[in-house]
């Protein structure tokens, strides 16, 4: 995988770049719609390229281990095949998820030892076994395993979180680095910066992953309840460490201003399930601004769901009769707004990169942010 750095704004950190994989281009600021079982839920793969204008799409490694398991996505010759999807495909570990089952899973040098939440079968998920996992997926980029820190942990907890992520880093890059793609292109690793809300182990991990010389960096362990100064903060010193030609991906992120905010200060990939988890109960992002299509405001109001926005869905369908669809809670309505929703999103990373080129990014954030955030 390559990235070309191709402008960094004047008056903030914002770039605009690209990065060359096997199975296309990605311009960045990019927003990655979350796929996690294999399917960006509700929607259908021609929409992800005409409406949406997907660039890359993420799955999970947790899920796809557990449903459709390793045997049926092999035998597909991988997820690109298994769905479809013939563009980028970014995975992440299962770090996340794993350490989001709570009291069904157990940590220990080794790896992670947790009960399906299907069918409570037992597995064993260790850094080499998740990078043979995520070489039968087949992903263009895939993740370290690490662990995302809860917030809030203590000091002691954060440090020895992130030596442990940092020795489970190095397990991960021997495997994969002694390992081959199973389908003729090529994978790339990330590895993830840790270190909780702490910046002296932030400042630590951010060096280390820097000196890993992977092609892209991540940064993990936000967007875990923190408050959003706290994240830009630890945003921008680890940025400072992050060497400038690789690609920098902020997992889970975010709203609207999230992303802005966190594209100034130098992020390039983006994935949250926000556009798609709050679609289907009807929260809909507009270049307006926030609209809750179940308010009664709404149920006479025959506009397109968002004028200029372009794309079928956004202006073929009514904000009055996507309300309806919501209320009676049709499964079109799911597939409306979060088709709807991620466009936007796509629209917003996309306006962002055309500003970074033209020079006038931070004026237009700050009417942008303003903009998009208002509640209608
Ligand atoms: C606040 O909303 C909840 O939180 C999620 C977004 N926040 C988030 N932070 C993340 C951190 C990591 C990490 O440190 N490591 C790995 N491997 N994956 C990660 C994935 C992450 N996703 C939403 O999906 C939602 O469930």
């Amino acid at each position: 995988m390559k990235y070309e750095l191709q402008k960094t704004d004047s008056g903030s950190k914002a770039r605009a770049g690209k990065l060359t994989t096997d199975h296309g281009e990605i311009l960045t600021p990019i927003f990655m719609p979350v796929g996690t079982a294999g399917t960006v839920k509700a929607v259908h793969q021609r929409e992800l390229k005409n409406d949406i204008q997907a660039q890359i799409i993420l799955g999970n490694t947790y899920h796809l281990y557990l449903r459709p398991g390793l045997d049926i996505l092999q035998g597909a010759g991988g997820l690109h095949k298994f769905n479809g999807w013939d563009k980028p495909i970014l995975t992440d570990s299962g770090g996340y998820q794993v350490f989001s089952l709570k009291d069904i899973r157990k940590i220990s040098e080794e790896g992670v030892k947790f009960q399906s939440h299907i069918d409570g079968s037992r597995h064993l998920f260790t850094p080499e076994n998740v990078m043979d996992i995520q070489r039968v997926i087949g992903a263009d980029i895939i993740m370290a395993f690490d662990e995302c820190a809860p917030y809030p942990c203590d000091y002691s907890y954060a440090k020895k979180s992130m030596e442990m992520t940092h020795r489970w880093l190095k397990r991960c890059c021997d495997r994969f680095d002694a390992t081959e793609g199973l389908y003729g292109y090529t994978q790339s690793l990330f590895p993830i910066v840790q270190g909780s809300v702490y910046k002296d182990l932030r400042i630590q991990s951010a060096e280390f992953i820097a000196e890993q010389n992977r092609e892209g960096n991540a940064i993990g362990g936000l967007a875990v309840g923190e408050p959003a100064d706290k994240m830009y903060e630890t945003i921008d010193y680890v940025n400072d460490i992050l060497p400038q030609d690789k690609p920098r991906y902020l997992m889970g992120v975010g709203t609207p201003e999230n992303i802005l905010e966190s594209i100034a200060l130098g992020i390039d990939m983006f994935d949250c399930v926000m556009p798609t988890r709050n679609a289907r109960n009807g929260m809909l992002f507009t270049t307006q601004g926030i609209i809750n299509i179940r308010n009664e405001k709404w149920k006479d109001d025959y506009s397109p769901i968002d004028e200029t926005l372009g794309g079928y869905t956004s202006t073929f369908y009514s904000k009055a009769y996507l309300r309806h669809l919501v209320k009676c809670d049709e499964i079109l309505a799911a597939q409306i707004a979060s088709v709807h929703n991620l466009t936007f999103y796509l629209w917003l990373v996309g306006q962002a990169r055309e500003h970074i080129l033209a020079g006038d990014f931070t004026e237009w954030k700050k009417v942008m942010v303003k903009k998009v955030m208002e509640r209608l």
